[in-house]
C-alpha cells in the first residue's frame, strides 16, 4: 500500500477550466491524490469543452482510481462540473478495468500506473480503445513512454491483446507493473542529438493488409523526399469488433526517441495517413526540441515524483529537457503538479524545462 503521510491531508482546490482545461487535469489530480494522500476538489470541470463536464470516459478514470484503492468520491457523474475525491491507500494486485466503448485505455493506464507501482505493483488489464485520436496510442506507449518510465525506474511491460479503434473500442491491453527501482538513467536532455534510425510501422485490424502496405510506402517515400531513410514493417493487429489502421513512425535519436501516430480516417486515403505520420516527424525535426510535445508533457509527472522525493529510497533529483513546443497541456500539467507536490517547475518560452526539488 502507498503510505500516506498524516501531514499530507490538506485539500487541493483545482479549477478544471484552467489552462487547456481538459480531462488531463482530472487524470493528473487522481494520480497525484492517490500518491500523496491529499484529497482534491475540482470545479468547472471541462467548462470550455463541448459538451462540458464529465464524460463517460472521465467517469471511468474516477472509477478506476477508486477500484485500486479505498478512495471515495462525491459528485462524480456524467455531466457533473464539480467533484471531490478523497483518496485511500492503493492496494498492490491485479485489476481488470473497462473504460467504455470509445474511452482511451492508454490514458487510463497513465493515470493509474504510478500509484500502482508505488504501492508495490501488480497487473492492469484495461479494456476500451487502444488507438484513439488526441491521446497516446498503445504503440506510442510502448515506443516512447516506456523508455521514459524505465529511465525513472518504473519497470513496466505492456502487451496488446486486441486493438480497439473508434467508435467500437473493444480493445484490451495488459500492463505488468513492478515496484520502482533505482533509476538507471539521469534525465538531462538539452538536445536530441543526431538521427540514428527511423522505423515506419503500419498496422491493420479487420481491414485488408494492402492498406498497411500503402500507408507504409507513402510514409517511407515522404521521408525519403526529406533525405530520411526508413525501414518499413507491416503487421496485422488482432481485433474483436472494431476496425482500423494506424501508421506509426518511431525515430531513434542519439539521446531521445520520438514517436508519431497517424490513425486511419475514412475521409483520407491510405497514402495520406502514411504521409501524415512522416510529416509529423519532419515537423518535429524542424524544431530544436529534444522531446516532442506529448512526451514532454508525459515526462513531467515522473520528473516531479523524483524531484519531490516520492520515488521511495531514490534521492530527489532534477530533470532537464527541451520540448519541441510549449503547449497549454504542458503548462497546465506543471500547474497541477505544483499544487500537489513540493516541486519547482520552470518552463521557458523557448522550450527549456527544469523540474527540481522546491
Ligand atoms: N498523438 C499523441 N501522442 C501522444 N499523446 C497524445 C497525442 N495526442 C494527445 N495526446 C495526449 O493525450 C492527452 C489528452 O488529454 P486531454 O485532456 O486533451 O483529452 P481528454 O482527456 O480526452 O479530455 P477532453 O475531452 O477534455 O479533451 C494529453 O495528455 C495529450 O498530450
Amino acid at each position: 500500500m502507498t503510505g500516506h503521510d498524516r501531514t499530507d491531508s490538506e485539500l487541493v482546490l483545482l479549477d478544471g477550466s484552467m489552462g487547456e482545461g481538459g480531462g488531463h487535469i482530472l487524470r493528473s489530480a487522481l494520480c497525484l491524490s492517490l500518491i500523496t494522500g491529499r484529497p482534491f476538489q475540482l470545479t468547472r470541470l471541462r467548462e470550455h469543452r463541448e459538451p462540458p463536464g464529465l464524460r463517460p470516459q472521465h467517469l471511468a478514470y474516477v472509477r478506476g482510481a477508486e477500484a485500486l484503492s479505498t478512495s471515495t468520491s462525491e459528485g462524480a457523474a456524467v455531466g457533473a462540473s464539480d467533484m471531490r475525491f478523497t483518496p485511500g491507500p492503493v492496494r498492490a494486485g491485479d485489476y481488470l478495468l473497462e473504460v467504455g466503448t470509445a474511452g482511451s485505455t492508454p490514458l487510463l493506464f497513465q493515470c493509474l500506473v504510478y500509484p500502482l507501482a508505488l504501492a508495490g505493483g501488480g497487473r492492469l488489464t484495461l479494456r476500451g480503445a487502444t488507438h484513439l485520436q488526441n491521446s497516446p496510442s498503445f504503440h506510442a506507449l510502448t515506443g516512447a513512454w516506456l523508455p521514459v518510465a524505465r529511465a525513472y525506474g518504473f519497470p513496466v511491460q505492456l502487451s496488446l491483446t486486441h486493438a480497439g479503434f473508434y467508435p467500437e473500442g473493444a480493445g484490451e491491453f495488459t500492463a505488468e507493473v513492478g515496484a520502482p527501482e533505482e533509476p538507471p538513467l539521469r534525465v538531462d536532455l538539452p538536445a536530441r542529438g543526431v538521427l540514428r534510425e527511423v522505423r515506419v510501422m503500419s498496422f491493420v485490424g479487420g481491414l485488408p493488409f494492402g492498406v498497411a502496405e500503402r500507408q507504409s510506402r507513402a510514409a517511407v517515400a515522404a521521408l525519403r523526399e526529406r533525405g530520411i531513410l526508413a525501414e518499413a514493417d507491416n503487421r496485422p493487429l488482432p481485433v474483436t469488433r472494431s476496425q482500423g489502421t494506424v501508421t506509426f513512425v518511431l525515430a531513434q535519436f542519439e539521446h531521445t526517441v520520438a514517436a508519431f501516430t497517424s490513425l486511419g480516417d475514412r475521409a483520407l486515403d491510405a497514402e495520406a495517413v502514411g504521409r501524415r505520420a512522416a510529416e509529423a516527424l519532419t515537423r518535429f525535426m524542424e524544431t530544436g526540441g529534444a522531446l516532442d510535445e506529448h512526451l514532454a508533457e508525459q515526462l513531467l509527472l515522473p520528473a516531479a515524483l523524483l524531484a519531490s522525493g516520492r520515488l521511495g529510497p531514490v534521492t530527489p533529483g532534477t530533470t532537464r529537457f527541451t520540448t519541441a513546443c510549449v503547449t497549454g497541456e504542458l503548462t497546465t500539467q506543471a500547474e497541477v503538479l505544483r499544487r500537489f507536490l513540493p516541486v519547482d517547475i520552470r518552463v521557458e518560452p523557448g522550450g527549456a524545462v527544469e523540474v527540481r526539488p522546491a
